[in-house]
């Protein structure tokens, strides 16, 4: 998609800001929605904090919400081909969508580990890592005291969200 600025940002109507800004934050169109009430903004920073406000503002719940509506990182989704455009972009930029059986596999077994232990998907900017250090965080994480791993999940999710509306409003990636 085309790049565009903030003043393109601040005249979409409801049903537009919710198109291309719905998937910011994986499967949560809701955050969005929430978000164009809060127009006009100033900058990408000023937009991205109000998604980043919304998050840290619900209850632990909601959080954990968020978190399950990521798809596992190598997981059926990519095999089915059922990944949202820009999961597929993130999986496939860290090498995630050629992996050969035995990492599939390993990582499959990571990803029912940590499920089994907090309840929610393993979370990780997928763009920001690359195969070979994606299970050895998983693993690592794994160990992790459930407080801290969901405050650590939370940041892989902004992390993503900031991505996406970098990609969005053509900014620089940092
Ligand atoms: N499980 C998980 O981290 N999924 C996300 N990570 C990422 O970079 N894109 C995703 O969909």
């Amino acid at each position: 998609m085309q790049a565009m600025d903030i003043e393109k940002v601040n005249s979409m109507d409801f049903g537009e800001f919710v198109d291309v800004f719905g998937n910011v934050i994986e499967r949560c169109p809701l955050i969005a929605a929430a978000v164009w009430s809060q127009r006009p903004f100033s900058n990408l920073e000023d937009l991205e904090k109000h998604f980043f406000a919304f998050i840290d503002a619900l209850p632990q719940s909601g959080q954990e919400g968020i978190l399950r509506c990521h798809p596992d990182l190598a997981g059926r989704e990519l095999q089915r081909g059922t990944l949202t455009a820009e999961s597929q972009r993130e999986q496939r930029s860290a090498g995630l969508t050629s992996l050969n059986a035995e990492e599939r596999l390993r990582l499959a077994e990571l990803n029912a580990q940590y499920r089994a232990r907090f309840g929610f998907p393993f979370v990780l900017a997928a763009r920001l890592s690359d195969r070979a250090a994606v299970p050895r965080e998983l693993a690592r994480r794994l160990h992790c005291p459930p407080e801290q791993e969901l405050r650590t999940a939370l940041g892989e999710v902004k992390k993503i969200g900031h991505l996406r509306l970098a990609d969005l409003l053509g900014a620089e990636q940092t």
